[in-house]
């Protein structure tokens, strides 16, 4: 458990919890394999209170030290679930596959990763799957090209699909751009 851990009726998951059969994944989920073990970077969940900020009195994600372009920051833990068992949650990204990770009833300090629009022009981070060096499958954060310094709000991209979905109407930024890789 982190000391920053601020849900108490949220508990801290250390390894993603695993809560249906899960397939062998196929050639054309084209999951990248790590050779070696990644060092996560130091992060702090803290509690939004600048008036400004879209998500003011929720909480966000915020490097506690300099990470470089293309890094590992951590893992995004929750639990694994086929994506249209709860189509509607706001913590989930894709596993593989028709498979989600969620992170609504329990998960890591990545669920505090906040999105981008009305944030910052860009995102800083991407999720993306990957096969660990003992085989399991994760759902990695990754900064982008541009380094993050410390204090800075770690961001994500979590599609304009998602704010559409929740009644968002208007001009949303991208999904991707490839000055971000
Ligand atoms: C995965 S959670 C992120 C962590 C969340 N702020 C918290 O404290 O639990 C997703 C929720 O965060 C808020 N959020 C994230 N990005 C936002 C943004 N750009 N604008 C407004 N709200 C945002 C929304 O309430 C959204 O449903």
């Amino acid at each position: 458990m982190r000391s920053d851990w601020p849900t108490p009726n949220v508990p801290y998951l250390k390894a993603n919890d695993v809560c249906c059969v899960v397939r062998e994944p196929l050639l054309e989920d084209d999951i990248p394999i790590e050779e070696k073990p990644l060092r996560a970077y130091s992060v702090a969940i803290l509690r939004i209170v600048d008036a400004a900020h879209p998500a003011v009195n929720e909480f966000g994600l915020y490097a506690a030290e300099p990470i470089p372009p293309h890094s590992f920051v951590c893992n995004y833990i929750g639990r694994v679930h086929l994506q249209t068992e709860y189509p509607d949650s706001d913590y989930a990204v894709t596993y593989f596959g028709e498979y989600a990770l969620d992170a609504t009833h329990t998960g890591n300090e990545a669920r505090f990763i906040n999105d981008y629009r009305n944030i910052a022009s860009r995102p800083n981070v991407a999720f993306d799957t990957y096969k660990d060096v003992d085989g399991m499958i994760q759902v990695g954060v990754w900064s982008l090209n541009k380094p993050i310094v410390p204090g800075e709000e770690i961001l994500g991209n979590y599609g304009k699909g998602y704010w559409r979905a929740r009644g968002v109407k208007g001009v949303l930024g991208p999904d991707w751009d490839d000055s971000w890789d």
